[in-house]
Formats: C-alpha cells, structure tokens, sequence
C-alpha cells in the first residue's frame, strides 16, 4: 500500500486506499479508476473487491484487476476468476500470473514472484484477453500489453525493480492513473504507463546503492520527469 500510494502521489495523481464494505459505495463513485489487488487477499475481502468492481462498471469507470500471486493458491485463483467475469478493463500481472490465470491453475508460480519470462507469457496473455475481453499487461524484463490481436512492448525498465516488493503492484496503479486520463485510449495508456515507469527506474538506478534506494530515487524520478524526458526516453515497439 505504502509503495502504491507513493507512486500514484508522485506522478500527480491522488490514491485513497479502502477495503471495507462500508465505505465503498461511498467512494468508488469519487474515483476517475479503481484498482483491485489481491496482495493480501483474506476472505472478508472478495465482497468490498467485487462491489467495488461493480459500481465501477455501473458508473463506466475503468478498473484494473492485479492478481498478485494467484498461481499460489486456489482461494487466489477463485478469487481471481470471479473478479474476471466483472471484465476489469486491464489485468496487469507477472508472467506467471497471467499463465496461471488464463490456465485456470495454480502451481507454475514462486509466490509472489514470477518463474516466467514476460515472452513466455504472450500467448497466454492473447488467449486470456480474448476470453476476458480486458486488455492484459505482462511485467518483466519487457512489458507486453495486448487486446488479444495487438501486442506492443515497453521496453525501459531496469532488472534491480523486481526486487522492490510491489513495483508491479504499483506499476498496476500508476496503468489505472493513465487510463484515468484518457479512458477511450486503455491500451495506449497501459502501454505508456509501463514506460514511464520503467524510464523512471532507469533513471533512479543511476543513483542508487541496491534496492532500498532504488525505490526512493524511482518516487523521487516519477515526480521530477518531464515531458521532453519522457519523450526522449521511452522504448516502444509494436510486436504485432
Ligand atoms: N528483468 C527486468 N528488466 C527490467 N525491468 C524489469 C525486469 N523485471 C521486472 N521489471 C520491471 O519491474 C516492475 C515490476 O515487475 P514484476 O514483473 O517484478 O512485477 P511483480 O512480480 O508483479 O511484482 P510485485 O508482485 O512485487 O508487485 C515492472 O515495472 C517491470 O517492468
Ligand atoms: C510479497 C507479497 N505477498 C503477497 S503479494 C506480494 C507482493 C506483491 O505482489
Ligand atoms: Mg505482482
């Protein structure tokens, strides 16, 4: 939550972290986007996530499911498979979460870390966008976003971010601020999202010691970029 909140924060956006049924039909309707992370899932939880995700859709607002973890465990992968068919608008994991996801199985995961390659996880990506009609974002050394037909890549990023805990839980927030921005355009925020960030941790890596710094200077990056930075800096390809 802590790196979450201070990613949005830093980038010009405005988090409210909430997860208790009482609240959220009083605050969904004041989002621009919500976030669904299943980080620290208990089961009390799954209703304020589903009712959150509904009142998004009723409102048309987007809404980004992470399934952290989900090849990990069943309760997880249920979890996760009754929020798919509340049709998040981006689902943005690791490689193996979106293998487990669109495999409907658990086990191929380390935890919470990825045992895949992003590349390895394409296909399941095309698949699982096709099935869930979300647009699906892949972590990893390159970021993949595709609609199941396109697939771009972001390119930037730095390999020490993998061992911030939660840079993709974060990463998955600041795809939720862009579309905020520009909800007809999803897929080109998701994908400029996964730029921005990376370019912030190139940024962040030339000045700092290991991965406690990193993740102080990659805030600190997100607040001072500016357009020209971001222009000059992002790496973007289309694959398809
Ligand atoms: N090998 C790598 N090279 C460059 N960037 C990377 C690499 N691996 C991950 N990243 C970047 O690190 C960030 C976090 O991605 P990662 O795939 O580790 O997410 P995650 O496993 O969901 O993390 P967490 O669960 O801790 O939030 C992303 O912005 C991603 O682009
Ligand atoms: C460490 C950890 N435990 C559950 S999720 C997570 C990292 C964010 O995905
Ligand atoms: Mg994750």
């Amino acid at each position: 939550m802590d790196i979450i909140a201070n990613t949005l924060s830093s980038t010009g956006a405005s988090p409210a972290m909430t997860h208790s049924l009482l609240e959220i039909p009083d605050f969904t309707p004041q989002t621009h986007a919500v976030v669904i992370n299943i980080g620290t899932l208990a089961p009390e939880w799954l209703p304020c996530m589903k009712c959150a995700a509904g009142i998004a859709n009723e409102l048309a607002k987007p809404w980004v499911l992470d399934p952290a973890a989900v090849g990990a465990s069943c309760f997880r992968l249920n979890a996760c498979l009754e929020l798919l068919a509340l049709r998040p608008t981006v689902i943005r994991g690791n490689g193996s979460e979106i293998i487990a996801l669109n495999t409907g199985s658990i086990g191929s995961t380390k935890g919470a870390d990825s045992l895949h390659e992003s590349s390895d996880a394409i296909e399941a990506a095309k698949s699982l966008a096709k099935s869930s009609g979300s647009i699906v974002a892949i972590s990893g050394s390159i970021d993949y976003v595709t609609d199941g037909h396109r697939v771009v890549g972001a390119h930037n990023g730095v390999q020490m971010m993998q061992k911030i805990t939660a840079s993709g839980c974060a990463v998955s927030a600041l795809i939720a601020a862009f579309i905020a921005i520009d909800p007809a355009h999803a897929f080109e925020a998701t994908v400029s999202a996964f730029a921005v960030y990376g370019l912030a941790g190139e940024i962040a890596m030339g000045l700092a010691k290991g991965p406690a710094s990193l993740r102080m200077h990659l805030i600190d990056s997100l607040h001072s970029l500016d357009e020209d930075t971001v222009i000059n800096g992002v790496k973007i390809t289309s694959f398809s």
